[in-house]
């Protein structure tokens, strides 16, 4: 069932990481690729989408980056200080959208070759329990023990990778993070959020080249893509 169509859809991009697995003197979301820092890529995509009414970005509270964006001065704009984890960060943006039937589509600043076909994708197989990008695993997986060992192999029958953007109710998502944060529970995307309330999320086949750079070969290969 695809979202009403005139529905708010409200992009939330957690921007406020400092890229600690990168390894780099700068935030990871502001290296550069194709000559455009990654969280330009990212915004750009986002704001050019015609569903996309507006755009919250949560950044760090010493971010001296972000102003310089193109993006920056785009109207549509808003921008919030992140949290500790992602979570608050996601939190804390969604506590800026006053619309009670908004839908949040969080998207992480560190995946700038999203396309507008998965955004189109994900809007039209939307179900009323949300719905989230991911990819069915394609290798064996295996579990290791304390000695990185094979410690079994994991049914991949039905495994996936969980991408982003992930598109919930803006309302409900703020809500069951708020509880996950009472309840200390760790939280690393809005549909494990959401799930501890009981949703079932649908998985919708995003492509395989929305790559999440978190280590330095990740950049090698999001310049590939975005060429
Ligand atoms: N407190 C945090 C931590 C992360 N993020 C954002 O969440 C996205 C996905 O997180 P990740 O890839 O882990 O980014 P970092 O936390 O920066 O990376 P690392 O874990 O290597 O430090 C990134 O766009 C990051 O900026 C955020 O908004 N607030
Ligand atoms: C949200 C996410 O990108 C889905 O795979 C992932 O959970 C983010 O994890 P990170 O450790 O915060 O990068």
């Amino acid at each position: 069932m695809p979202l009403e169509s005139q529905a708010a859809v409200i992009a939330v991009v957690p921007a406020a990481g400092v890229g600690k697995r990168m390894g780099g003197h700068i935030p990871k979301q502001y290296l550069p690729l194709q000559g455009r820092p990654i969280l330009s890529h990212t915004l750009s995509r986002l704001l050019c989408h015609p569903r996309i009414a507006r755009v919250i970005v949560a950044i760090g509270p010493e971010d001296g980056y972000f102003a310089d964006l193109p993006e920056a001065q785009d109207p549509r704009l808003t921008v919030v200080t992140g949290g500790q984890e992602r979570a608050d960060s996601v939190r804390l943006a969604l506590a800026e959208i006053p619309q009670p039937d908004a839908w949040a589509l969080v998207h992480d600043a560190a995946r700038p070759c999203l396309t507008a076909g998965d955004i189109d994708r994900l809007l039209a197989e939307c179900e009323a329990q949300g719905a989230i990008l991911a990819m069915p695993v394609r290798d064996t997986m295996k579990r290791a023990d304390d000695q990185q060992r094979i410690d079994h192999t994991v049914e991949r029958a039905a495994l996936w990778h969980a991408l982003t953007p992930q598109l919930f109710p803006a309302q409900a998502l703020h809500h069951a993070l708020c509880e996950a944060e009472q309840a200390g529970a760790e939280i690393t995307d809005e549909a494990s959020a959401m799930e501890r309330q009981g949703w079932r999320p649908k998985l919708v086949s995003g492509r395989p080249d929305n790559i999440k750079v978190t280590h330095p070969d990740d950049l090698r290969l999001a310049e590939l893509f975005l060429a």
